[in-house]
């Protein structure tokens, strides 16, 4: 099967165009690709189909084959693959993903392509759609959570799939190699959950690492960028617009006055081959 791989932030996927031939299991096929020492090497994969609500529809596997509802670095990576390999002549289009129909558009400077701006919908608060328990059906916004023995405050947001918020004052201190599976499976989430450590540097710049659901570090989420500025903007700590400086890159968003997250950042091809299914 041919493959194109990508990285957006620095967070990268094997990208499968599957309009012509389905896989059996896509789950398998994304824990053995993104293995790092036996594989492509992946935070995960991105899956190419037609979409009978859309003009295309993205699925996406997490390398432990876990399926998730979105991922915004992936979408701006599957975006740039239709325009860049002609699957289409558009520069802006409808994808359907797990969180509802998505609009990409592509960014040109001097007609040169610099990146992908998406309308990312809007957040979901209500926590028991999150969902995260325990707290009512409310938004959970700088609610204490307890996490390998320490008392923490997160707020929950969700992009389509669930994020957990925490401002922290030193996010170099902050020991995610070891906490950041016991925030993905707190009980209190039920689907269990990405988790984003957030120092504010000022209003419109959050420095932010993050622990992905069924992926552990990587050097970005584009998801947790949008639930981060939610966050930040629902706790007074910044404006509706601001970068989102990452391991692996900078992303820019806006929570704009019609309620949907706009993020805006880099998605590049960094090579293609053919892998045995
Ligand atoms: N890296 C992604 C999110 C991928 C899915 C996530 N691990 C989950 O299970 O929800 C992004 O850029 O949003």
């Amino acid at each position: 099967m041919e493959f194109t791989k990508w990285q957006g932030c620095g967070n990268d996927f094997v990208l499968i165009d599957c309009r012509e031939r389905e896989l059996a299991d896509y789950g398998a096929f994304a824990k053995k690709v993104s293995d790092r020492h036996f594989g492509i090497g992946a935070d995960g994969v991105l899956v190419v189909l037609d979409s009978n609500r859309a003009d295309y529809r993205m699925r996406i596997f997490n390398t432990d084959g876990s399926e998730a509802e979105m991922c915004g670095n992936g979408i701006r990576c599957f975006a740039r693959y239709l325009r860049d390999h002609g699957v289409t002549d558009r520069d802006k289009f409808t994808v359907e993903t797990g969180a509802g129909i998505l609009v990409p558009e592509i960014v040109r400077q001097d007609g040169a392509i610099t990146g992908v701006r998406v309308d990312m919908g809007e957040p979901v608060l209500a926590a028991d759609e999150v969902p995260v328990t325990g707290y009512g059906s409310g938004r959970a916004v700088d609610v204490p959570i307890e996490v390998a023995g320490s008392d923490w405050r997160m707020t929950a947001v969700s992009m389509g799939n669930p994020h957990c918020v925490v401002f922290v004052d030193d996010l170099a201190s902050v020991p995610i190699e070891r906490i950041g599976h016991l925030f993905e499976t707190q009980a209190r989430f039920p689907k269990k959950t990405n988790t984003e450590f957030v120092q504010v540097l000022d209003r419109t710049h959050l420095r932010m690492r993050v622990w992905e659901r069924g992926a552990a570090i990587t050097l970005a989420c584009g998801t947790g960028s949008c639930a981060t500025l939610v966050a930040a903007v629902l706790t007074g700590r910044s404006e509706r617009a601001a970068d989102i400086i990452l391991d692996g890159g900078t992303l820019h968003n806006e929570w704009a006055a019609d309620n949907h997250l706009y993020m805006t950042g880099p998605a590049v091809e960094v090579f293609s081959g053919t892998v045995e299914v």
